[in-house]
């Protein structure tokens, strides 16, 4: 019997709500069969943060890492999922459970996720509980929401102490079936270059 597998990855497809203002998420045949290619091709046209993603450090550090740079030990790996729902507006020290060892957290904020439309004033996490969670031996924080910083942050102070600790970061992923609990996670950015973020084909796998 093979391990349980949970895909926690939006699906990717025109009318995916985006950041406002951000780039909409598109597809164009370039090359098509009914014409008389022997292929059908297309072309993408999609923001780096696009659905669920990876932050690379490019995208709050002008001389950060970009996509194609990164290690990949912090996004395949044991993780811890935690549920944060009803936590207001952001994620609180005092809101995390007795985390024992995790390399890896990710935070459940939505009781359903929003697939259909973009909701503003979702659930952060404060910057004191990244820098927390990093005394912890944490390398990797993940949320359902489209940033760990509120949608009119100026400071993204959650992003900073993320880079103070060399953390990573996933978000937009879709928590709403997966038990609390520890898994394995493997969510690994694509080797784009010159990228301040890259979408994710996320799943979470039951360990065995
Ligand atoms: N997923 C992004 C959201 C974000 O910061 C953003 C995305 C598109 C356009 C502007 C953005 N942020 C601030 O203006 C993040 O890393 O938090
Ligand atoms: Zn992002
Ligand atoms: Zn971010």
């Amino acid at each position: 019997m093979s391990a349980r597998i949970w895909d926690i990855s939006q699906r990717l497809r025109p009318g995916l709500p985006v950041w406002p203002g951000d780039t909409e998420f598109a597809h164009e045949r370039t090359w098509k069969m009914a014409d008389g290619s022997p292929v059908n091709v297309s072309r993408l046209t999609m923001s780096t943060h696009s659905g669920t993603h990876a932050d690379a450090p490019l995208h709050y550090d002008e001389a950060g890492l970009d996509s194609a740079s990164s290690a990949l030990e912090p996004y395949i790996g044991e993780c811890l999922v935690v549920d944060a729902r009803g936590v207001g507006a952001a994620i609180e020290v005092g809101d995390l459970p007795h985390l024992h060892s995790a390399d890896r957290i990710l935070f459940r904020t939505y009781e359903t996720f929003p697939h259909e439309a973009w909701e503003t004033g979702f659930t952060a996490i404060a910057a004191e509980t990244i820098k927390w969670l990093a005394l912890q031996g944490v390398r990797l924080v993940g949320i359902d929401t489209p940033s760990i910083d509120p949608q009119d942050s100026k400071t993204m102070d959650a992003h900073k102490a993320v880079l103070a600790a060399d953390m990573r970061i996933l978000e937009g992923l879709v928590l709403d079936d997966v038990p609390e609990g520890r898994y394995e996670l493997i969510a690994l950015p694509l080797p784009l270059a010159g990228a301040d973020a890259s979408p994710i084909r996320a799943i979470l796998r039951e360990l065995t």
